[in-house]
């Protein structure tokens, strides 16, 4: 591979020796890997029934490297959210911030949703995930990733981060800033990076690296932790924004990340973490971990977090639905907002912002019938629907669901002989349809359908 000399000459500076076993490791096959959604399977649960060859990715506890990703992706396990498919060393920031149950979570960068549907995943449904990306047309990509992982705690917002942080001051609990930068991680797998680094290399980065980072630092609580990572190796892109952090908050500092034998130390900052590919099966990343000390007090954020809602009185066709609905529904928590109705996260009120999506969309109040939304589906389990269909992956009528045809399912058991069904592949949903004398009229999402 012919790397652009200047960038050759700073991977030089920085690997020394090292640098040829870097270049010979770019003509190696390029890496790609499986994150199993631990929200909807788990990992033993995966491994008894996938049909494509994997094997274990050692640092990462869900991660899998995958021969096939061109298989995988037109699999209907893929349709119900089983997994997302993302290159193995951009597995490692979301698997080093240490997301529990109940948090409030920033994602500031957050587009297509790589490391989003992993955080949001690991909330188990608790707590609250705002994903937010500056590109509106990339935040639509990445709502469609976090709703068909069936994510339900989450506002998705397209803001500029100076307004979030007006609004969100010390108030997350953990913040994950995969910053914007020149990808000189990516040249492996997609050379034409190269041509954008000519034209914009590591220094065009920078002041808006800087400028996330402070503002991702102010919105977290003290006691709360801050990953910033990015897919380049310039040290002004790493090393040097981590110091530029440190120096303006002296209330960060820089905490251990989870080891593993394959990770280099940062170049001068040795917590840091940096991926290289001829040290370990991944493209390349670097990841900083950092906690803001003080006490977990959220400063005039206390009604941010303990606001009182009150249960809308909704329409009786939306009531008739949600008593087919076994999911645990606060009703304090729901929204109609004109003809939508919301889940909304609880425990968080959120100001009005930019947003693409505000929890879990239930669906649309239309004259009166009701129609379910393709994320409710994908966020239930079979046993928290009245009725259901399973397919076999192998049966031609999945996907023929999945692409909107009529199907005919006499021959299938089923709870109910009428009226709305969740069709699922095996134990995982795909979305609904209605079932009339054995013919299922499909309502699977007409913009997500198999091409
Ligand atoms: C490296 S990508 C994020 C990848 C994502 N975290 C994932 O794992 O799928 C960086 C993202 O930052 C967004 N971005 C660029 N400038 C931004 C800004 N000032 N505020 C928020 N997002 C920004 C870009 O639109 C881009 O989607």
């Amino acid at each position: 591979m012919n790397l652009p000399s200047d960038y050759e000459q700073e991977m030089k500076e920085l690997l020394g020796t090292e640098l040829e076993a870097y270049k010979k490791s770019l003509d190696l096959p390029v890496m790609q890997g499986l994150r199993v959604n631990t929200a909807k399977i788990t990992c033993e649960e995966f491994e008894a029934i996938t049909p494509f060859s994997m094997e274990k990715i050692p640092w990462i506890p869900n991660g899998y490297f995958l021969k096939e990703e061109e298989r995988a992706s037109r699999h209907p396990y893929y349709f119900a959210g089983l997994y997302y498919l993302q290159e193995p060393s951009a597995m490692t920031p979301a698997s080093r911030l240490p997301v529990e149950p109940g948090d409030c979570v920033l994602d500031l960068c957050a587009a297509p949703g790589g490391k989003a549907t992993e955080l949001g995943g690991r909330l188990m449904g608790q707590g609250m995930l705002l994903a937010n990306d500056i590109s509106s047309s990339r935040a639509k990509a990445l709502l469609k990733n976090l709703e068909m992982a069936g994510i339900p705690n989450v506002y998705v917002t397209s803001e500029d981060p100076e307004v979030l942080e007006r609004n969100f001051t010390s108030f997350f609990d953990k913040v994950l800033i995969d910053a914007p930068c020149s990808g000189e991680g990516m040249f492996h797998r997609e050379p034409r990076m190269m041509e954008y680094w000519k034209e914009r290399g590591p220094e065009a980065y920078v002041p808006v690296q800087k400028k996330l980072i402070l503002q991702g630092a102010r919105m977290l609580r003290g006691g709360g932790m801050l990953l910033y990572s990015t897919c380049t190796f310039s040290r002004k892109e790493d090393e040097e924004v981590i110091e530029y952090l440190l120096q303006e908050m002296p209330d960060m500092r820089l905490k251990e990340i989870l080891p593993y034998e394959g990770f280099a130390k940062g170049a001068g900052l040795e917590k840091c973490v940096r991926i290289f590919p001829h040290r370990m099966p991944g493209e390349g990343h670097f990841l900083a971990l950092l906690e803001k000390s003080g006490e977990d007090s959220r400063p005039g954020q206390e009604n941010l977090r303990t606001g009182k809602r009150k249960a809308p009185k909704l329409p009786d066709c939306a009531e008739e639905f949600l008593s087919l609905l076994s999911y645990p529904i606060d009703r304090e928590n729901l929204k109609l907002d004109r003809d939508r109705l919301y889940l909304l996260p609880g425990r968080v009120e959120v100001p009005k912002l930019r947003f693409l999506r505000t929890g879990l969309y239930l669906g649309d109040v239309k004259k009166n019938r009701f129609e379910p939304s393709q994320a409710l589906a994908m966020a239930l389990k079979p046993e928290e629907f009245v009725s259901c269909i399973r397919l076999e992956p192998e049966d031609v009528r999945t996907v023929k669901y999945l692409k909107g045809e009529t199907l005919d399912v006499s021959d299938l058991p089923v709870e109910k002989q009428k009226g709305w069904q969740l069709i699922c592949v095996r134990d995982y949903p795909l979305g609904f349809g209605k079932l009339a004398g054995g013919i299922l009229k499909n309502k699977y999402y007409a913009g997500w359908r198999w091409q």
